[in-house]
């Protein structure tokens, strides 16, 4: 006879633990009694500064966006300074600059030096050498507009605009099922298309690193990119993998500066064709072994996901294969990235949502995929991967 106990008990069991458990956490007497304890004290005030930094982290986002947007993270990475350098590059006065290098400080975004000086810290440094993540930090001045009242951005419709969904404009199409943006070469669009393709332009150089580590490009013959923007991915692929060719789907707008930026490039642009249409409208071309959806995917709800898998299903010949980047729900050591970051941002976009390995995993299957596995990632926060077969 097994002893194992069967689901539902375990179920009880671990309700039954986590109640007995906050309620401790909970009692003000329990508090008190752990923080004088010496061998609590240290998990006392490990706890309490993770509670703290729940509590401040607008502050912190912040002060970094005040660091970046005031130049300071440029001017620290040229060489250590004194606050009136720094002052005179933030056009702030005196005692603010003081303010704020003080509290990047704190934050490990700057760093003293004897003789009244700053340098960059550690998480600046990592943080200036990252274009993409400063584009982002820059970007956010948009997220937390839309997230300043949390609870009237749930209850509000998805479809109504906001800051986020007006910058990305293809998201409002696709959840409003209106025929996205650029589709019919229309002028008000492209200036949107410009904004979005240039922010995703500067941090895609993180995410191809990623996927570059993580899978081998020259295995395959051909490579189609859907919803390529303007080639960012292709250029760092087709320079990884020099016999590949390339091709990129995207809508005309973005096409259209794709051309621009890649059609001049003497070693991508002899092997790469660009096609535009609508990934949910248009069936895609086909010729490739390879299609990537960097990106993609975490944009749409369900429906209109499981359409686009369907059409890279449909494009690929036999035993061809799709790779998806993108960050994932669940991530190791990024939980939070996947469900409160990316959470709330895709619902502020009023579109898509982050999706664990296994639910993109059951998406490929009922589209018609064979087979699919998750591929490890050297920084999951920054992009998971999955590998589909046909
Ligand atoms: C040498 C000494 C003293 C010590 C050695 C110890 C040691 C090894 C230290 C390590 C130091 C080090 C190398 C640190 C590296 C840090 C790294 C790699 C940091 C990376 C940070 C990346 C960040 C912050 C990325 C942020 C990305 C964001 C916010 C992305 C947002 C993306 C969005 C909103 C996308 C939108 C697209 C849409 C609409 C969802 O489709
Ligand atoms: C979040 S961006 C990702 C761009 C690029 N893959 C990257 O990682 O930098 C989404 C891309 O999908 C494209 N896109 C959105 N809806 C589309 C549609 N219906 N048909 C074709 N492309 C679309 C956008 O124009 C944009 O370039």
């Amino acid at each position: 006879m097994s002893n194992r106990l069967d689901l539902p008990q375990r179920a009880g069991l671990k309700e039954r633990w986590i109640g007995w458990r906050n309620r401790l956490l909970m009692s003000p007497r329990f508090q008190q009694w752990s923080a004088a304890f010496p061998l609590t004290r240290p998990i006392v005030r490990a706890r309490a500064r993770r509670a703290f930094d729940l509590v401040a982290g607008f502050a912190y986002a912040q002060v970094l966006a005040a660091c970046v947007e005031g130049g300071l993270l440029d001017l620290l990475a040229e060489g250590p300074c004194d606050t009136a350098a720094a002052a005179n590059r933030a056009g702030l006065g005196l005692a603010a600059t003081e303010r704020l290098l003080r509290a990047a400080a704190s934050l490990g975004i700057a760093e003293t030096l004897p003789g009244e000086r700053w340098t960059l810290g550690m998480d600046g440094a990592a943080l200036q050498c990252n274009p993409g993540a400063r584009a982002m930090i820059r970007h956010h001045a948009l997220l937390y507009a839309d997230l300043a009242d949390p609870l009237a951005l749930l209850r509000a419709d998805r479809k109504e605009p906001t800051a986020l969904s007006d910058f990305w404009t293809y998201a409002r199409a696709s959840a409003t099922g209106m025929v996205p943006p650029g589709r019919r070469g229309d002028a008000d669009n492209a200036p949107a298309a410009t904004a979005y393709s240039a922010l995703m332009a500067a941090s895609q150089a993180m995410v191809s690193e990623q996927l570059i580590a993580a899978y081998k490009f020259n295995r395959h013959k051909a490579m189609l990119d859907v919803g390529g923007g303007t080639g960012a991915f292709v250029r760092a692929v087709g320079t990884a993998a020099p016999e590949l060719r390339l091709g990129l789907f995207d809508l005309p707008d973005v096409v259209a500066g794709a051309e621009t930026t890649l059609g001049r490039d003497a070693l991508i642009a002899p092997r790469l064709s660009l096609h535009n249409g609508s990934f949910l409208h248009d069936a895609l071309p086909t010729g490739f072994d390879l299609v990537t959806l960097v990106r993609i995917l975490h944009d749409h709800d369900d429906e209109p996901a499981l359409r686009l898998l369907r059409a890279v299903r449909a494009a690929l010949p036999p035993g061809g294969t799709l790779l998806i980047g993108e960050p994932m729900a669940g991530a190791a050591g990024g939980a939070a990235m996947g469900d409160a970051y990316f959470g709330l941002y895709l619902w502020a976009m009023g579109s898509g949502r982050p999706r664990r390995p296994a639910e993109l995993g059951a998406m490929l299957r009922s589209a018609g995929f064979a087979s699919w596995k998750e591929i490890p990632t050297h920084l999951p926060l920054v992009c998971g991967a999955i590998v589909a077969r046909v």
